[in-house]
């Protein structure tokens, strides 16, 4: 992996229901910016390319920001999909090696410590690690880290075989740690209270 942000791929989920807001967490504006625009925005800092994956493009055109577009979302028949497959359906567009994962709804995340990230990942030469997340009590944390394009297969097949559970998919394979330090920046916004913190 590199810090030259040709190399990088940045994907960003925005297909979620906001069930606990009670309203869509991309649109909601931290420090002024609406959140969905504030991830892009640090997503850039890391990628050249951003693709915010979302059932709903025209929801957030007037947010978009150069580098970035959509892929939009189809909805598998029979179901909503979820995150692992919004992920799947954006990484099968892109074209580097090395893909960031985050989710929309990380109003504190830094572009220091991503940047960071990827640069340490120069020097993967293990072809068998899929992915390099921040591991913490409850398992992997799949919505804020690094995974290689190869996965896209062993992705395939476990949603085909009805899978839609992140933490299921990755403890068949194997992934590398990210050493976090800053716990603070994993922090997801998901309830109003939350939005208190932000
Ligand atoms: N593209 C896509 N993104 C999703 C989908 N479901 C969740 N996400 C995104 O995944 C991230 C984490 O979502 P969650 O907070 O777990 O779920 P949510 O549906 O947004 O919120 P709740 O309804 O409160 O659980 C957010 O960036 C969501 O927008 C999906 O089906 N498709």
């Amino acid at each position: 992996m590199t810090n030259d942000c040709s190399k990088l791929t940045a994907i960003v989920l925005a297909g979620g229901k906001s069930s606990r807001m009670g309203e869509d967490k991309a649109l909601i504006p931290i420090q002024g910016v609406p959140l969905l625009q504030r991830v892009c925005g640090i997503a850039q800092g890391c990628a050249d390319t951003v693709y915010i994956v979302t059932p709903w493009p025209e929801r957030y055109q007037n947010l978009l920001l150069p580098n970035c577009q959509f892929i939009r979302e189809v909805p598998l028949s029979g179901d909503t999909g979820g995150p692992l497959v919004g992920f799947a359906q954006g990484l099968a567009q892109v074209k580097t090696d090395w893909v960031l994962l985050l989710a929309c709804d990380l109003p504190k995340l830094r572009v220091e410590v991503l940047q960071d990230w990827a640069g340490k990942l120069d020097s993967v030469g293990d072809e068998a690690i899929i992915a390099y997340l921040v591991h913490h009590p409850k398992g992997w944390e799949p919505l804020c880290g690094f995974y290689n394009r190869r996965c896209l297969p062993l992705l395939l097949d476990f949603i085909t075989q009805g899978g839609r559970s992140f933490q299921q998919w990755l403890q068949q394979h194997q992934v590398a740690a990210l050493p976090l330090t800053e716990p603070d920046m994993l922090f997801n916004c998901n309830t109003p209270e939350d939005l208190a913190l932000s």
